[in-house]
């Protein structure tokens, strides 16, 4: 390691940060969007895949779940071998997955020092619209809430979670919140991107714990379609910066900066709406892009 690189910055020890995850072929959401977050944030990728999507910009077509026994087989084949500094959970489709997954976060709790911290994003609807999870598997998550250090709902999650209406202001998402924090025990990153900007055109997510918000995050809203994958990259981002910092506040505020200039670079890609020509010498503006395309992961090393 140099002594200071000039992308991460002074870091003494690469955190291990394994993503349980669903894949998603188009590479802007699940596993894909989860390894890419956890490098560009400056730790080593593991992924344990829980299912198989079909999908792309447009939406999921298809859906394919691993048996349970060899996710479990994944996840202890890493546990035997690695130190994990954090874990990533996103799409976990159906309730027999979410209970291997909950057994083996009690085991890698017990058997390695430090335990992992467990970031979990309750993930039920893809950008899209498209479900990802049975009815019987959002049931299940609820029991999985208590394993995780922090979690990250969106507003239609949280609604969800909390078995009470989609909150329309800021506060009703606050209150929610709060219940949740308190309920399960685990500090929640309520994300406010599916509320309105506020006057200034800003989003805002607030890390809300058992006694109410522990810190505000206001981050501009960019006028962009791609908004695929926002939610595993930023919770991937998380759980790698607080890998490397030991603490939420400095964590979410650096994910949170990464992953508003990565929407912003999203531009520079060109994936999804169609299959046109493609290389130096087309134009990128050829097609109009109707689905919601990936972000930049990379924007800001590719400078
Ligand atoms: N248009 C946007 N501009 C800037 N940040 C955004 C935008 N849309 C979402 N975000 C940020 O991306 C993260 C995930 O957003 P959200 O849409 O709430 O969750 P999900 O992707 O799980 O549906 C949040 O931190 C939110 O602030
Ligand atoms: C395999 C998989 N996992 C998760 C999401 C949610 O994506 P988003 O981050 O846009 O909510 C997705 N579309 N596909």
């Amino acid at each position: 390691m140099t002594e200071n690189n000039t992308l991460l910055g002074d870091i003494p020890t690469i955190p291990n940060v394994l993503s349980i995850a669903g894949s998603d072929p188009s590479g802007g959401a699940g596993i894909q969007a989860d390894i890419k977050s956890i490098s560009a944030n400056g730790g080593y990728a593991m992924a344990a895949l829980t299912a198989l999507t079909a999908q792309n910009t447009q939406g999921v077509t298809g859906a394919l779940n691993i048996a349970p026994e060899f996710v479990r087989a994944q996840l202890d084949a890493v546990a035997e071998d690695v130190h994990i500094d954090a874990i990533k959970i996103g799409m976990l489709s159906s309730a027999d997955i979410i209970t291997a997954v909950r057994a083996f976060l009690q085991d890698v709790k017990k058997n390695q020092s430090p335990a992992p911290t467990i970031v979990l994003d309750p993930v039920m609807v893809a950008t899209s619209g498209d479900r990802l999870l049975d009815e019987e598997a959002e049931a299940a998550i609820k029991e999985l809430l208590a394993e995780a250090d922090l979690i990250t709902p969106n507003i239609p999650e949280l609604a969800v979670l909390s078995d009470s209406g989609v909150a329309e202001t800021l506060d009703a998402a606050r209150t929610q919140a709060t219940a949740l924090a308190q309920q399960h025990d685990v500090l929640v990153l309520l994300k406010g991107g599916h509320l309105p900007a506020n006057a200034d055109g800003q989003l805002t997510d607030e890390l809300v714990g058992a006694e109410g918000v522990i810190e505000s995050f206001n981050v501009p809203h960019i006028a962009s379609p791609n908004t695929h994958g926002t939610g595993c990259s930023l919770s991937s981002a998380l759980a790698t910066q607080y890998a490397r910092t030991g603490d939420w506040v400095p964590a979410v505020t650096a994910a949170q900066a990464w992953l508003n200039q990565a929407i912003a670079d999203s531009g520079l890609l060109t994936v999804g709406g169609g299959t046109e020509e493609h290389g130096p010498q087309a134009d990128p503006t050829a097609v109009e892009r109707t689905g919601h395309g990936p972000i930049n992961h990379f924007g800001q090393l590719w400078g």
